[in-house]
């Protein structure tokens, strides 16, 4: 059956930290706050893809006050929802990101944000869009505060199609 998740996350900037946005080392004056790296649009679509699955969500999965996740590499962290995924029996289908970022400009690594993401999950890269969005200047994200980003996940759940045998209803 096909299911679908959506996710959502911000991280504030800050000084002496790194940018890091779909495994990509975005060169940028100030880099983003967090227990993990910090890559938030990493983080949306996993719980794009947890939401799918119904599983809850990362910081479920990731408490961020477990020292075991401090300065994690998101695209591990990744790939371990990647091991949900497929002990459930499930697949990511496609998937879709949007970040929003005054700045720094972010389309030279779009393509490698596609490439390390599809990498991670195990799948060809024709399955994950990412874009990028200013906010015209408006909002936390106009003032440079901080960055945010939304996934959707679109996955088979490996439960059949809903009309017969294996019938999900939850
Ligand atoms: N951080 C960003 C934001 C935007 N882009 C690219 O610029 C295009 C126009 O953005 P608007 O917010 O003015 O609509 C957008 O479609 C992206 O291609 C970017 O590279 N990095
Ligand atoms: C990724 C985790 C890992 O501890 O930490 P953070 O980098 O703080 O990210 P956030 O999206 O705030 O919370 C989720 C946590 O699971």
């Amino acid at each position: 059956m096909l299911r679908i998740g959506h996710g959502f996350d911000v991280h504030r900037f800050a000084e002496g930290r790194r940018c890091i946005l779909g495994g990509v080392d975005v060169p940028s004056q100030r880099g983003l706050l967090g227990h993990s790296d910090a890559d938030v649009v990493t983080h949306a679509l996993m719980d794009a893809i947890l939401g799918a699955l119904r599983a809850g969500d990362i910081g479920q999965l990731f408490p961020d006050d477990d020292p075991a996740f401090e300065g994690a590499d998101s695209l591990v962290l990744l790939s371990r929802v990647m091991d949900v995924v497929r002990a459930r029996g499930a697949r990511v289908l496609d998937c879709d990101c949007t970040i929003a970022a005054q700045a720094p400009k972010l389309a030279p690594y779009r393509e490698q944000m596609r490439k390390n993401l599809a990498r991670a999950m195990g799948v060809d890269v024709g399955r994950v869009g990412m874009k990028a969005t200013t906010t015209e200047r408006l909002g936390f994200v106009g003032r440079e505060e901080g960055i945010a980003a939304w996934a959707v996940a679109l996955l088979d759940d490996g439960q059949g199609d809903g009309l017969g045998a294996g019938r999900c209803n939850d």
